[in-house]
């Protein structure tokens, strides 16, 4: 079933942002986290730090492995892993993690060595990796000398930076400091307008199916969410096999109005299940589908998404921003200095937030 992705809210719920803080690009506002912010950071970063490379026969034997296929055509499309950055022929790539488990994995993968029974030729070009909070840490002054990029990619990360005012803001900040003018962040994360009528159709404050389920403290029990303050609509996430921990809600039309106060404008969001059928059923990504096992096809090989990995697609948007203002067709910045072919655990830049 086609359900269409509608940026004001079938929630409609949420108003634009009451913000208490202003951009200000030349100032770092300090904004005072309190403990229980950097407490959930942590169980984020714990989370997926014991979550490492898995191989090839546990990734077959995982109860969504359709579903992740599904989500490598999305990233795929969407320009989100190494093999497409080397497919599109970059020049430098600079990737952050919080988690040391997550930057170990791309360590591994960008080096060849991940999986031995796929071991692959090297990419074709220079990386770094940091270890550190992307929503809590200026990234501007940590990429200082590597700046501007053409691309930022943030796949199933962004919201869990809207724990708070403060680092939703420092996430788009960063975005937007280290983006050249006509430059994109393409992005995917859940959907809150999903999320939140999926909530209302139950009961209580628990809902899912045989691959995940999503959990709402009773502090929201009246379903109801305030557009004064349309951060810190925390829930738990359970997928089968990949996430088990605290995510919040992104109100996408406040999402959208704050971007645009950092020079970040909406060119394009999208619910997977309409990407998927608008891009993904096209000719030419159908045979990738297949060989990604994504899909099927139809006839005799019947190996496709259940109805449950199905509708935890539906749990997804996939957007794209664009920093304002014209590219500068002078300037040529290749500074590839801190960039390098191999990556040893040294080459690792841990920075101050990293859990
Ligand atoms: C669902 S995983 C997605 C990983 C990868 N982008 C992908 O598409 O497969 C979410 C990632 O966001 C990272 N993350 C969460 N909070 C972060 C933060 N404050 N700063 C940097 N990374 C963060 C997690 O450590 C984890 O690696």
């Amino acid at each position: 079933m086609k359900r269409g992705y509608q940026e004001s809210s079938s929630s409609g719920s949420f108003g634009p942002p009451q913000s208490k803080f202003k951009y200000n690009p030349e100032g770092d506002a300090q904004f005072l986290e309190d403990d229980s912010t950097k407490m959930f950071a942590r169980k984020v970063a714990d989370h997926y730090s014991s979550r490492t490379n898995q191989t090839l026969e546990e990734r077959e034997a995982s109860p969504i492995i359709h579903l992740r296929s599904l989500i490598t055509g999305v990233k795929v499309k969407a320009s989100g892993d190494l093999i497409k950055w080397d497919k599109a022929k970059i020049g430098y790539y600079v990737g952050i993690d919080i988690a040391n488990g997550s930057i170990e994995d791309c360590r591994t993968r960008y080096n060849g060595d991940a999986d031995h029974h796929q071991r692959r030729k090297k990419f074709s070009f220079p990386a770094r990796l940091i270890c550190g909070d992307c929503f809590e840490v200026r990234l501007d002054k940590v990429l200082a000398d590597d700046a501007p990029f053409d691309v930022c990619s943030c796949q199933f990360a962004m919201h869990y930076s809207w724990s708070t005012e403060a680092r939703a803001r420092r996430a788009l900040a960063n975005v937007s400091a280290l983006l050249r003018p006509g430059g994109i962040l393409i992005g995917t994360m859940p959907d809150g307008n999903v999320i939140v009528k999926k909530l209302r159709e139950v009961d209580g404050m628990t809902f899912g199916n045989s691959v995940y389920w999503i959990r709402f403290d009773e502090e929201f029990e009246n379903k109801k969410f305030k557009s004064s303050n349309p951060f810190g609509i925390k829930y738990k996430f359970h997928l089968e096999d990949a996430v088990d921990c605290p995510e919040w809600i992104v109100p996408f039309h406040v999402f959208k109005s704050m971007a645009e106060e950092y020079d970040l404008e909406l060119i394009f969001a999208k619910n997977a299940h309409v990407f998927v059928d608008e891009y993904l059923k096209k000719p030419e990504f159908i045979e990738l589908m297949r060989r990604l096992g994504a899909l099927g096809d139809g006839k005799d090989d019947q190996s496709t998404l259940s109805p449950d990995e199905w509708d935890a697609a539906y749990l997804y948007l996939t957007f794209v921003l664009r920093k304002r203002g014209q590219p500068d067709q002078t300037q040529v910045s290749i500074r590839r200095d801190k960039g390098k072919m191999h990556l040893s655990k040294e080459d690792i830049m841990y920075i101050s937030g990293q859990v």
